[in-house]
């Protein structure tokens, strides 16, 4: 692909001890708040593409104190104030996910995969597959997010995002969430009216209070979410990984590492009902299995799960970012940006 070189994300440290307002101000300082701007406008025209939806949208963003939680409401209004940016723009974007994920809904990539090396270490990688590619790959930054002075867990977001998407908590779990397209977008609105939980604050909420692999596995499982999603969870000890599929305010399914037959030693979740075969014209999964059963458990390592995340079409124009993480040994946490791919 193309003749660009991935690049590692910078890091920024957020401090979960300072007000809400001023915590991101120093990642957002050294913004291009009008580059940001015009990649919000071309994003959102791509993920809302209905003017009834738009308007609906609209609605909840002037009404931050209503529908955006604390403390994401005052970190959202704290970056619009250092950057300039409309705060409603800025809100619409980090909802983005729960108000347009549904069956209806654009093209559909993302994977991720947990894994046991062959001493039982568990590797987490995953690719963030979005629209917008080269707009998002302009603003994926890591967040090393510090409480009592300490790192407490790292992300992977793009600069104004507040929710995590990927994430590792030390010595605790790591957890990426995929798109689930089964839902209607109506339904999801309804969701934001009932106070159910916007899907990636909860992920964040997660990393940020949860303190063991079971413990996440719980609340991932339990907690409502607006918006169907995969959660997939990796831990710290050979067994701990599974795929949590939920339906909004639901589980639908969930499946464990060691329960497939063909290949227990590892998971793969795309942006299918793991239950069901994935569709011909985007059949990610099987690609992405194929490459990992040639590289095998013995060889398996952070640079290996690199390489299977690196195979097309598992890597594609929509690729943003590859992220892989392992919660147990927290020098490996590395989010490359994918310059490397096509151009979209
Ligand atoms: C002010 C910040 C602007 C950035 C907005 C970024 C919005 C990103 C929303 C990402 C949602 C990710 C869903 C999971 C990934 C996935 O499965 N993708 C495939 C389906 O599109």
């Amino acid at each position: 692909f193309g003749g660009h070189k991935a690049e590692t994300a910078k890091t920024f440290v957020v401090d979960l001890d300072a007000p809400p307002l001023q915590r991101w101000q120093k990642v957002v300082q050294s913004a291009d708040a009008n580059f940001i701007q015009k990649g919000i406008d071309k994003l959102l025209r791509v993920a809302l593409p209905n003017e009834a939806l738009v308007k609906l949208v609209e609605a909840i963003a002037k009404d931050i104190e209503r529908f955006i939680p604390q403390p994401y409401a005052d970190e959202i209004r704290g970056i619009s104030q250092a950057t300039g940016i409309p705060l409603g723009d800025l809100v619409i974007s980090n909802i983005v996910y729960d108000v347009s994920a549904s069956g209806t809904g654009r093209s559909k990539a993302c994977t991720s995969i947990v894994t046991t090396d062959h001493n039982g270490k568990i590797y987490h990688g995953r690719n963030l597959d979005y629209a917008e590619p080269s707009f998002l790959k302009n603003i994926t930054i890591q967040v090393d997010f510090h409480r009592n002075g300490k790192s407490l867990f790292m992300a992977t977001t793009y600069m104004g995002y507040v929710g995590v998407i990927t994430g590792s908590r030390h010595g605790a779990f790591s957890i990426s969430g995929d798109e689930r397209n089964t839902g209607k977008w109506w339904n999801n609105l309804l969701a934001v009216e009932k106070g159910s939980g916007f899907t990636f604050f909860n992920e964040r909420w997660i990393l940020e209070n949860k303190e063991t692999y079971k413990e996440a596995l719980i609340e991932a499982v339990l907690k409502p979410t607006i918006a169907p999603v995969y959660y997939i969870l990796g831990g710290i000890t050979p067994t701990e990984g599974a795929i949590v599929v939920r339906n909004a305010h639901t589980l639908a399914n969930f499946t464990m590492l060691g329960m497939d037959e063909t290949h227990p030693w590892y998971l793969v979740e795309t942006n299918y009902d793991p239950w069901k075969a994935p569709p011909a014209s985007d059949d990610r999964r099987d690609a992405a299995i194929h490459a990992m059963n040639r590289v095998g458990q013995d060889k398996m390592d952070a640079e290996m799960l690199y390489k299977v995340l690196s195979v097309p079409p598992v890597f594609n124009e929509q690729t943003t970012y590859t992220t892989i993480m392992s919660a147990a040994d927290a020098s490996v946490y590395r989010t490359m940006i994918r310059w490397d791919g096509p151009d979209y």
